[in-house]
């Protein structure tokens, strides 16, 4: 049988998958009366109900990942990127998505979620949007490339960096820093790390900025410290960043040797100013290391702060558990409020952080435990008692089943679900019906706007309550 190549068809886009990219399916005929084929495309840069030109370069194959190489019918809510770098760069799927339509699409999304679990979808409450959903990250983790390009990866493909001129989700002066440190490679001529052959010098950049209080931290990773042939460089990286960027209060040299390739340390330069900088929400105060987990929108970060205080109600003769708790975001602003708060979380750095966050802030009510949520949530019951509310904020992968029926079985009057995954959040909420919970309301927060995650928070009390 001869191999068919470059087919040219059209596509119907039915959905957006969970990375965001259109998905089709086509029939196709098959020789001698065999039954259709059915052809599977992944079309990035698509929308729901459109209907698009694709060359397929294989079509005989089940799923093909293909561009689309005209629209030949537009999602009415579709619009253009106005970014230069939308059509290569893996930091946003949904530019072309007109925000209006993002939203309308994350709020379905988490119906779905819910109705899948058997949910009143109805609960679900229209995403909370940016006013401008431009420049809104207060972090980023650029890379480069071998050759010493600075910028991000390229969409789907991790080898591949895209070198970046500018970038519109990140601090206005956050990609004003990358730049300089762009030009500053350029200058001395130093080479990125090459993954493959795990040599070269530079890996990552990590850029912080407080919107709160302005400061800034720049964290460049290297594979050997910033001395001997390095000083020079190293010096005029100093001398430019401090002149040009006043507010970067934080400049870090880390050496990274190991091949993992990630934003990680085991060896620290501080090059200028101090190690951490300060970072503000909701009127809390926070102290920030390069490694310290904080949310990366705080405009719409701080919503989700006031929307568990409007839904907790928290009440100064109250307990309070806020498992997963991070650095604190959402235990300060409770503790002010409660009689005893106590914070669990896995990362003993957060917890440090937690703790002096708690006490730069005057606060005196509060405990923090640095455990597993199912081992700090038995050894919390047992230390501190039950709480009358309890705050859960878990990582995408939710807090599974072991860790919702201890919840269930400690009968907290409300449960405040705070969740970065629809999915997730609908399993562990299904957990708690047995134990007489019900679920009240559902608000979308839309904290990643041009990507597909949604983030939400809930409400859920006692029956008997
Ligand atoms: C979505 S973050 C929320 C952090 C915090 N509430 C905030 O808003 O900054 C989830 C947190 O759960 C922590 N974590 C992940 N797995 C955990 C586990 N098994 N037990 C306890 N904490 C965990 C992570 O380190 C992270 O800080």
């Amino acid at each position: 049988m001869t191999e068919i190549k470059n087919v040219t068809l059209v596509a119907e886009i039915d959905h957006v998958d969970d990375k965001g990219n259109g998905q089709a399916v086509i029939w196709r005929e098959s020789d001698k009366g065999n039954n259709p084929r059915k052809l599977k495309l992944t079309i990035p840069q698509t929308l729901p109900g459109e209907s698009v030109e694709v060359v397929v370069d294989n079509p005989d194959k089940r799923r093909r990942k293909v561009m689309p190489q005209e629209i030949l019918k537009a999602n009415p809510d579709r619009t253009d990127a106005p970014c230069p770098h939308f059509e290569r760069c893996g930091g946003c799927v949904w530019q072309h998505w007109s925000y209006a339509g993002q939203l309308k699409h994350k709020t379905a999304k988490l119906k779905a979620a819910l109705n899948g679990e058997g949910l009143d979808p109805e609960l679900v409450r229209d995403t909370i949007g940016m006013d401008d959903p431009w420049h809104y990250r207060n972090k980023m983790e650029f890379t480069f490339s071998p050759e010493g390009e600075i910028g991000l990866h390229e969409q789907g493909n991790f080898r591949k960096i895209i070198s970046l001129e500018t970038c519109l989700i990140a601090g206005k002066n956050m990609v004003d820093g990358m730049l300089e440190v762009g030009d500053w490679v350029k200058e001395f001529g130093l080479k990125g790390y090459d993954k493959d052959a795990h040599e070269g010098l530079l890996r990552h950049l990590m850029v912080r900025e407080s919107f709160a209080t302005g400061e800034m931290m720049l964290a460049l990773f290297a594979t050997e410290t910033p001395d001997g042939e390095l000083a020079f460089a190293v010096e005029n990286l100093v001398e430019r960043i401090t002149s040009k960027f006043p507010n970067v209060k934080s400049l870090l040299w880390l050496v990274n040797t190991d091949w993992a390739d990630r934003t990680q340390s085991e060896d620290t330069h501080l090059l200028a100013g101090r190690d951490f900088i300060y970072d503000e929400m909701a009127g809390y105060r926070y102290r920030l290391w390069f490694d310290t987990f904080f949310q990366t929108n705080p405009l719409q970060a701080q919503k989700l702060v006031e929307l568990a205080l409007e839904m907790g109600k928290p009440q100064e003769d109250e307990k309070m558990i806020d498992l997963f708790c991070g650095v604190g975001t959402f235990s300060l602003p409770f503790a002010a409020r409660v009689k005893e708060l106590a914070g669990i979380e896995i990362v003993e750095t957060s917890i440090e952080s937690a703790k002096r966050n708690a006490v730069d802030n005057d606060l005196h009510n509060t405990t923090f435990l640095a455990r597993d949520a199912r081992h700090g949530l038995d050894e919390m019951h047992e230390r501190f008692g039950f709480a009358d509310i309890l705050l859960i904020d878990p990582p995408r992968c939710g807090a599974g089943g072991k860790v919702m029926r201890r919840i269930g079985r400690a009968k907290p009057k409300r449960i405040v679900y705070v969740s970065c995954k629809p999915e997730t959040f609908a399993t562990d909420v299904a957990e708690l019906l047995p134990f007489g919970y019900t679920l009240q309301t559902v608000q979308p927060v839309d904290l990643f706007p041009h990507t597909v995650h949604v983030e939400l928070v809930a409400l859920m009390s006692r029956v008997d309550e």
